[in-house]
């Protein structure tokens, strides 16, 4: 018998149960008031934490601890020290300092600044972040941190998380504070990040170019069956999947990451797994970890695990439903509407704050999704289309309708009250409809924001999602904070009316990919930035410019790094793709064509040879399809590279250009490429084409 879930349950994880035990009950105090309220930690309390996670940590088999962090790519990175220090005797004994745990100085000029720093300014820093709990894995000790560069210049995604965090808590105080909330000190917003990903066969993956290089097929004609049938959507498991997912899980419950829920997903070899949420900064970890183990129990298993926002064509692509809501330290979620009138009318007031703040920064939570992978998977099976707009559902758009028309609300589940005419509505949590073309749907008692990619951290739309919520609370607390207490609930009211009638725009419960939404989203006035590089140019608009630099979640210099790491990694990306479609197409499936007319047209002649008069027709029609193919594909590829080389040389001068080039010119010469390849492809057969179908790939975990 193996050990049981809860043994298992965070047994990896320095968590607060092994602080308890581990540390003298001043150290943990003063320890648990860092976690808590962020004050200072002295250092003879890091000195306490460090002896005793080293000791906790040495138990478990740890020999190495790391300053785990999350630079400004979609991957963690770490650096491993052994806790030996030699002594004069020639021996080792294991150490390790408060001064260690809380700082580390990486030589970390080889990832992306933006320009922040010459690659000659090495120095960067490490700085503890204790919210976040540290783990072992492969015999490490893994601490998270934030890094930033020697003059304090964010270099990572988790310092401006933990700023917008923070800067959300203050606003949300000062707002409960106005309504009469007294017992309040403490806000954080929550995330439970559903993490959708494939399953292939390891074998067939290493025969995929595209796949190695890219995340995503580049070619690959259709397969017979793909998800027509919806047959896969919550089906059974297969032996070898449900052994999969239950490493996994048992992997992930081990790091104290609360796996949930797992299924099926609707495309073939599709599947999710959901947590249980947490507070953001761990939530963002946590997936970080869920999506490198998910890569590494999958080769245990002889299979890959994609996590690209739309590894095939035609089928659904993988996001990631960034599950959001705000709760307090006394244990409530600000987005559930309550039982009683007073909590509804705080309910309203954090709703339409984050209708007003959704409409108001829709660029930059668009931006805050933006990846060349995400542009083919936005709009389209199932995915959000690019343009933001919000899902209320029925019953609170009646409500919002009724505060804007100064009316009673008199809905399903409503409460009639007879106190005046301005009075907020009363009515009773009711469950919504989904909707899956909606980008940002209210599901009961939180925002699903389903426009997140599968392979992107979740700490930049959280980042957006919870500034531009902190900003408009400040603009609702300057509006309010002169009223006289007596006074509130009308000057809320109209506070809500007034947001109400000046943001309803972004609501729209209806179906998000018809021409319909798209034509009367521009009449609306919406943005509809369809592409990375579209969507890009607007991350240094003033207008939002002024949001993160208000709010000290980025210096200017800080966010024009990130514009340009943005653009950067676009190019990059594109470029990468157009060279592996060039070579797969030069390298392996032209002279896959070449050996197979060959084959045809010596069975043809041969024929010939022994009944001269034999029809040769249906080797004639194949060899004219097949070189008209190769001459299209020869004549495109020539193009793809030509104006492939003109974007990558416009790359050293201006790289918004050169992302425009390989948005509008080089992803439709790939498609054209792709058209005449995949043409070709069904008319080879298996045994010659150079690399698996989409059949063989899809259904390629059979048993
Ligand atoms: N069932 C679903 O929610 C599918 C979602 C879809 N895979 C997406 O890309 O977001």
């Amino acid at each position: 018998m193996g050990h049981s879930i809860p043994e298992i349950y965070g047994s990896l994880v320095f968590n607060d149960k092994i602080m308890r035990e581990k540390l003298p009950k001043d150290m943990y105090k003063a320890l648990k008031k860092t976690i808590e309220n962020g004050t200072h930690l002295e250092l003879d309390v890091a000195n306490s934490v460090a002896v005793a996670m080293k000791e906790w940590a040495l138990e478990h088999g740890a020999t190495h601890y790391t300053h785990w962090f999350q630079p400004m790519t979609n991957f963690t990175a770490e650096k491993h020290d052994s806790f030996i220090s030699p002594t004069v005797d020639g021996q080792v004994i294991m150490d390790f300092s408060g001064k260690e745990l809380v700082k580390g100085e990486p030589d970390a000029s080889s990832f992306p600044s933006g320009g922040l720093r010459a690659t000659f300014e090495a120095r960067g820093y490490t700085a503890w972040d204790p919210t976040s709990p540290a783990f072992i894995k492969d015999r490490t000790l893994y601490i998270p941190t934030a890094f930033c560069s020697y003059s304090g210049e964010a270099l990572d995604k988790k310092t401006p998380l933990l700023r917008s965090m923070d800067t959300l808590n203050k606003e949300a105080v000062k707002i409960l504070r106005l309504l009469g909330n007294t017992e309040v000190k403490h806000i954080n917003t929550t995330v439970g990040p559903e993490q959708e990903y494939f399953l292939v066969d390891k074998d067939l993956y290493n025969k995929r170019k595209d796949l190695i290089f890219c995340g995503r097929t580049l070619v690959g004609a259709p397969a017979p069956k793909g998800q027509e049938m919806e047959d896969h959507y919550f089906g059974t498991l297969k032996p070898r999947v449900a052994a999969y997912m239950h490493d996994l899980d048992e992997e992930l419950w081990k790091l104290g990451i609360p796996a949930k829920t797992k299924h099926n997903e609707v495309a073939p070899a599709q599947h999710e797994l959901a947590p249980v949420f947490d507070t953001t900064n761990v939530a963002v970890d946590h997936n970080q970890l869920t999506m490198e183990i998910m890569k590494k129990v999958a080769a245990k298993h002889n299979m890959v695990c994609l996590l690209h926002e739309k590894p095939f064509e035609g089928i659904n692509g993988s996001g990631k439903h960034n599950n959001w809501s705000m709760s307090t330290d006394t244990g409530v979620n600000l987005l559930d509407p309550g039982k009683t009138p007073a909590e509804n009318t705080q309910f309203l007031v954090f709703l339409v704050a984050v209708i007003k703040a959704v409409d108001d920064y829709a660029d930059l939570l668009r931006i805050s999704v933006a990846s060349a992978g995400n542009d083919h998977r936005l709009g389209a099976n199932e995915a959000p289309p690019a343009v933001v707009s919000i899902f209320l559902g029925d019953e609170l758009t009646e409500v919002l309708k009724a505060i804007e028309n100064d009316e009673f609300f008199a809905g399903h589940g409503a409460v009639q009250m007879d106190i005046g005419a301005k009075v907020l509505p009363h009515f009773v949590k009711d469950n919504t409809d989904r909707n899956r073309t909606s980008p940002f749907a209210f599901t009961g008692n939180k925002f699903e924001f389903r426009m997140l990619g599968s392979s992107s951290s979740v700490a930049n739309p959280n980042i957006i999602l919870n500034t531009a919520v902190a900003e408009v609370l400040h603009q609702f607390y300057e509006e309010l904070k002169d009223v006289p207490a007596e006074n509130m609930d009308t000057a809320v009211h109209e506070l809500l009316k007034k947001t109400i009638i000046d943001h309803k725009r972004v609501i729209f419960n209806g179906n998000g990919y018809t021409d319909e939404w798209i034509e009367e989203a521009e009449k609306r006035g919406l943005y509809n930035l369809v592409s990375t590089p579209d969507a890009l140019p607007h991350f240094i608009d003033e207008k939002n410019e002024k949001l993160l630099t208000s709010h000290h979640i980025f210096t200017d210099a800080e966010l024009h790094s990130r514009y340009e790491i943005k653009l950067d990694n676009y190019v990059k990306t594109l470029h990468i793709e157009a060279g592996t479609l060039a070579e797969i197409i030069q390298k392996d499936l032209l002279p896959s064509i070449t050996t197979y007319m060959e084959k045809i047209a010596q069975t043809a002649a041969l024929k010939k040879s022994v009944v001269p008069d034999i029809s040769v027709s249906a080797e004639a029609s194949l060899l004219t399809q097949l070189t008209e193919l190769s001459e299209a594909m020869t004549k495109d590829l020539e193009t793809l590279k030509k104006d492939t080389a003109m974007a990558e040389y416009e790359a050293g001068k201006d790289l918004l250009k050169s992302a425009k080039l390989y948005q509008s010119v080089v992803l439709s010469d790939m498609e054209k490429v792709r058209a005449s390849a995949d043409a070709a492809e069904v008319l080879i057969p298996d045994s010659i084409l150079p690399y698996p179908t989409y059949g063989k790939l899809l259904f390629s975990i059979s048993d």
